[in-house]
Formats: structure tokens, C-alpha cells, sequence
């Protein structure tokens, strides 16, 4: 992974240095949130008789036949619920209730409560707690009957002060159910707008007074369920494993890109050296003066030629007459034109597989493939008659020797250069201006 990563980009090796960061991020976040919501995140709803609250009692007497008697004693800090069970009604009893101040107040996410109650007398530790709930499409708010009753029974009171009750031991009272029929959706327990909560006497309790000294309802629960966490750290990490692998895809596009553009570059550069070396190689193989083939020339020339096995091959030798007349005579800058022209005129005159090559100042060698001596003798012979016949610069009177010679199997090529440089030698002394052939 390291050598993958140290050879590629640095826009792909900084992704993965983020990647590897979110991911260490997202695993502490991950790790963080999943303890702080089972240690902590919690969130609580008390009600209490203080401030201003709607707290009332109620008794069997409301039945029209009981006696029992409930009272209600405030304190500062609390209050004392007192019933006086009578056994008159069947099931005699008292109701403490505290009304929610705001129009219910929704539970749903709530885990448990906590009644704040101590029980003074303690003979009859037993309550019933109740969760009176508005049932959107079941109550009517005129019926105060139809708002959903969802109550726990025989709650003991716990010594300490502070019974605790899960919200899951939480059922509809079969009395609601019996009485309003509710559809299946409605039948079980709703806690999404809880208008009043109350506490009550067992339905088996003794005659005589019982006190409870209550303090407060305390609802507890988290500030988000560990169902939405859970939802919300996969929705977290689906976007993680999604997201990273197109802004890496992206990356290697982009860089792909790149990579192409730059391929592209090098190409160009490799052409424009390769067109550069090719002139340097021209160059080299060029007499810069006249651009006949020089001595390295010649040489890349017969090894081609050797190559191509296309004797007979012969050499025809020539060297401008009294050129050093020319040069003394209009100097040496019209000494250079002359042998420019002199390469060009010639060049003109040639076939393409013969060459030209600059031997040295102004003596010049023509190498004739597929030429016998006879040819060769023809063409020097054309030669000289067309450079004699030519005008030239300052009207000078040109003339050119020639001396020929054919290749002979197996010969060395310096030896039939020097046979025709034999020959040339022989031109200049017979009198110049004419070609001599060695047969
Ligand atoms: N302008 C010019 N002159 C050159 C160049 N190379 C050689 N020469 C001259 O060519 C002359 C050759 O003279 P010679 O070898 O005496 O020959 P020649 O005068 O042609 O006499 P023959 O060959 O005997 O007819 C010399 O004066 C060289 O300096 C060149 O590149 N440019």
C-alpha cells in the first residue's frame, strides 16, 4: 500500500490521507456517540405540584356510592396525598392527579419515570400509576372519559423515595378498552401527547387513612432514541463509503487527464528531437558550403550501396580547372559561389541514385550505382561539355577535369577512388577541361 501510495499523484495521495483521517474521525465519532448515548444523553421531564400546577384529588364519592375521602395537603416543596379508604363502594378508592401544563406533552421517546413518593404510613406501599394520554381519532375532548388511560398496577412504593417504573410495563386499563371499543391501532399503548398523570390507591386496600407525601413525576429518556442514532451513524457511513470512492474515481479521471495531456507533450517533444537529431545526422553527413555528401557521407552512401548488391558501381573524379585563379583573381567569397554553383549544377545533372560527394576544396567525387565504366564515361563526358558551356559568376571561363573508373570485384574502394583519381591526374596533364576513363 505504501509503494502504491508513494507512486501515485499527490491529489490521489492527499485523498487518501483525508480518507484515512475521515475514517479515523468517523470511528471516534462512531465510538463517542454510542457511549455517550448509553452513559449519557439523557434528557428529563419532571412535573410536580409546585408551581402553579393543576393538582386535584378525586374519591369514590364521585361514584355516588362511596364514603371514602381523598385530601390534598401542599407543603413548600411538596405535597400530601391522604385517603381515607371507607368500605362502602365495591372497589374503593382515590386518585391523585397532575395535569400537564402545556396541551401534552409527548413521552413516546422516553424510557422510564421515577416517582419522587414516600409512603409515611406505610400500610399500603401499593399504588397504581397512570399515563393519561389524548388519542388522536379515540378522544374527544369534551368526553373526559375518552382520553386514553394507560396505567400500571400494583406498583410498590419503594422505601428510598424513588420508585422506578419502565414505560414498557405500561398497558391500556381494560376498562377504556371495554368501554370505547378502540380499533387495533388504537389498542395499545400511546404516550405522543400525555395531558395528566396520576397515581391511585390498589383496588385490594385496606379501610382506614393512607398518606402518600409526593414530591414529583420525573420522566427520563435520551435526547434521541438508539434507534435514530444507529439510523443516523449508517446513514454517516453509507455516505462515507459512498463518497469516497467517487471523489477517488474523480481524482484518477482528473489524473488520467492529466497523464494524457502529458503523454501528449512528450510525444511532441520526442518528435521535435528526433527531427532535430535527423538534422544533426544531415549535417554531419553535409558539406556545409556546397551540401554534396562529405568523406562521412560517402561512407553511409557505399554502405548502403554495399547493402543493396547493385554492382557494377563506378566513380567519376573531378576538380575545377585553375581554381586558384578564381580565388586569387575576384577572391575567395566569389571562390565560394562558384563552387556552390558548381555542386548545384552538377547535383542537377545526376540521377537520384548517384551522389555527390565534396573530396576536398574544389575536387569532387560522383559514386554511380548500377553504372559500368562505359556510362560513367558518358556521363562525365555530359557533365564537362555542360559546366564548360555554362555562364558563371563574373563571366569566368570554367572548366572542369574528370577521371573515371569502374569498381572491380573484390577491390578495395580506396583503390578504384585512387584509379580515378589517376585518371583526373592524367585529365590535368593532357590539358585539362576533358575526361579520362581507366579501362
Ligand atoms: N573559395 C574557396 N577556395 C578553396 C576552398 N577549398 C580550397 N580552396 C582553394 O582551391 C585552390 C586549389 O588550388 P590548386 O590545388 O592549386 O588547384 P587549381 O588551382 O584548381 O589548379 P588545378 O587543379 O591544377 O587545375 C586553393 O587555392 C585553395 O585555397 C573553399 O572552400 N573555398
Amino acid at each position: 500500500m505504501s509503494s502504491a501510495l508513494s507512486s501515485s499523484s499527490p491529489l490521489i495521495r492527499k485523498l487518501i490521507v483525508y480518507a484515512r483521517l475521515t475514517l479515523v474521525l468517523l470511528i471516534i465519532i462512531t465510538v463517542v456517540l454510542l457511549t455517550w448515548h448509553r452513559f449519557g444523553m439523557t434528557r428529563t421531564y419532571e412535573l410536580t405540584g409546585r408551581e402553579g400546577a393543576l393538582v386535584r384529588v378525586e374519591d369514590d364519592r364521585s361514584t355516588g356510592k362511596g364514603a371514602t375521602v381523598a385530601t390534598l395537603e401542599r407543603t413548600d416543596k411538596d405535597f400530601m396525598f391522604g385517603c381515607d379508604i371507607v368500605q362502602m363502594f365495591k372497589w374503593p378508592y382515590c386518585t391523585l392527579a397532575l395535569s400537564v401544563p402545556q396541551m401534552g406533552v409527548d413521552l413516546s421517546d422516553f424510557s422510564h419515570m421515577t416517582l419522587n413518593i414516600t409512603h409515611p404510613s406505610n400500610s399500603a406501599p401499593m399504588m397504581r400509576v397512570r399515563l393519561i394520554n389524548f388519542d388522536d381519532g379515540m378522544t374527544e375532548v369534551s368526553n373526559w372519559r375518552s382520553f386514553k388511560v394507560n396505567e400500571v398496577v400494583g406498583i410498590k412504593v419503594d422505601p428510598s423515595g424513588k420508585t422506578v417504573v419502565p414505560l414498557n410495563w405500561f398497558g391500556v386499563a381494560q376498562w377504556w378498552k371495554d368501554s370505547f371499543k378502540p380499533a387495533v391501532e388504537h389498542s395499545s399503548v400511546n404516550l405522543d401527547r400525555v395531558i395528566r398523570m396520576e397515581i391511585a390507591t390498589p383496588t385490594m386496600i385496606k379501610p382506614g387513612l393512607h398518606t402518600y407525601r409526593v414530591k414529583s413525576f420525573q420522566m427520563h429518556g435520551k435526547w434521541i432514541s438508539k434507534t435514530q442514532l444507529l439510523g443516523a451513524l449508517v446513514a454517516m457511513w453509507i455516505l462515507f463509503s459512498t463518497a469516497w470512492p467517487i471523489a477517488f474515481a474523480l481524482a484518477m479521471r482528473r489524473e488520467l487527464k492529466d497523464n494524457n495531456t502529458r503523454l501528449a507533450l512528450l510525444a511532441q517533444i520526442n518528435r521535435a528531437l528526433e527531427l532535430e537529431s535527423a538534422e544533426l545526422a544531415d549535417q554531419a553527413h553535409t558539406d556545409p558550403l556546397t551540401g554534396a555528401l562529405n568523406r562521412l557521407g560517402l561512407r553511409d552512401a557505399l554502405m548502403r550501396t554495399s547493402m543493396l548488391l547493385a554492382p557494377p558501381m563506378s566513380i567519376i573524379f573531378t576538380d575545377i580547372d585553375f581554381f586558384k585563379n578564381i580565388n586569387d583573381t575576384f577572391g575567395h567569397q566569389v571562390g565560394d559561389d562558384v563552387l556552390r554553383l558548381f555542386s548545384s549544377r552538377i547535383t542537377a545533372q545526376l540521377r537520384s541514385t548517384d551522389k555527390l560527394v565534396r573530396w576536398g576544396g574544389e575536387e569532387f567525387l560522383i559514386l554511380c550505382e548500377s553504372t559500368d565504366v562505359a556510362l560513367a564515361t558518358a556521363l562525365a563526358e555530359k557533365l564537362r561539355a555542360a559546366l564548360a558551356g555554362d555562364s558563371w559568376p563574373k563571366a569566368i571561363p570554367l572548366t572542369a577535369s574528370f577521371g573515371v573508373a569502374q569498381h572491380r570485384d573484390a577491390e578495395e574502394i580506396g583503390d578504384v577512388i585512387e584509379r580515378a583519381d589517376e585518371q583526373l591526374y592524367r585529365a590535368k596533364h593532357a590539358g585539362r577541361n576533358r575526361v579520362q576513363t581507366d579501362v
